[in-house]
């Protein structure tokens, strides 16, 4: 089977790798303005929905084998707007002084299409697809306002949604979370596997890269 990642995110390969996956990676290049929903956790989702449709639909014609296809994507709710990656460093500093000392949610929308070599349509459709969002509860510590310049200096909050990592040089500043920690990274482990299961396959038929027992 193939595992097709349609992100550019090192954050999501990473994360599959680490778990034992070994993922194609291509990206959709999709225009991600185009895309409005009436709640920060249907954005994500009707993004990642976006994301893998256009890579599902561009593997379609060559599909030789059974092909998982994965989109993401991942925004910060809070106070009911949904923040992705900063548009400036200004804006990074207003978030992160609006939100220190305070809980947000980040949420990841995941769409995922198993494209297999049965003729059919010429395109993926998208109902054809599994679609589902995970969210995480994150408290954020008290940075000081140097440490938040030091923060912004470093370029990171300009390239992730919420403007922080987890798992980064944002970890300082991140005291609690309720809910799954790979979530926050970009992509839940559990709720893929249980959106592969409700597609009819196992992780066992996932292509491994050699680390961890293969599971089914
Ligand atoms: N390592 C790490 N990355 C994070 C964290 N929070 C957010 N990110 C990254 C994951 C994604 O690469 C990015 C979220 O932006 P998007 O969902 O639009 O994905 P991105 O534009 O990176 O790639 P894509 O649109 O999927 O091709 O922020 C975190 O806590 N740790």
């Amino acid at each position: 089977m193939r595992f097709v990642l349609a992100s550019a995110s090192p954050a999501r390969l990473a994360t599959l790798r680490a778990a034992g996956v070994d993922p194609e990676v291509i990206v959709s290049g999709v225009d991600e303005d185009a895309v409005t929903a009436p709640s920060p956790a249907e954005l994500v989702q009707a993004l990642a929905l976006l994301k893998a449709t256009a890579v599902a639909n561009a593997l379609i014609e060559t599909v030789a084998a059974p092909t998982l296809v994965l989109g993401c994507d991942s925004m910060l709710e809070f106070r009911g707007h949904a923040l992705g990656k900063p548009a400036s460093v200004a804006e990074a500093r207003q978030r992160w002084h609006d939100l220190r000392g305070r809980s947000a949610v980040l949420h990841t929308g995941h769409a995922l299409f198993a494209l297999t070599e049965a003729p059919g349509g010429r395109f993926a459709s998208p109902e054809k697809a599994k679609v589902a969002v995970a969210s995480t509860e994150v408290r954020f510590g008290r940075p000081t306002d140097d440490e938040i310049e030091d923060y912004l200096a470093t370029g990171e909050p300009l390239n992730v949604a919420g403007a922080f990592t987890i798992d980064g040089l944002g970890g300082w500043f991140v005291e609690a979370i309720t809910g799954d920690h790979h979530n926050v990274v970009g992509l839940s482990l559990p709720l893929l596997r249980a959106m592969i299961r409700e597609l009819g396959y196992a992780l066992s038929d996932l292509p491994r890269n050699g680390r961890g027992p293969a599971t089914s």
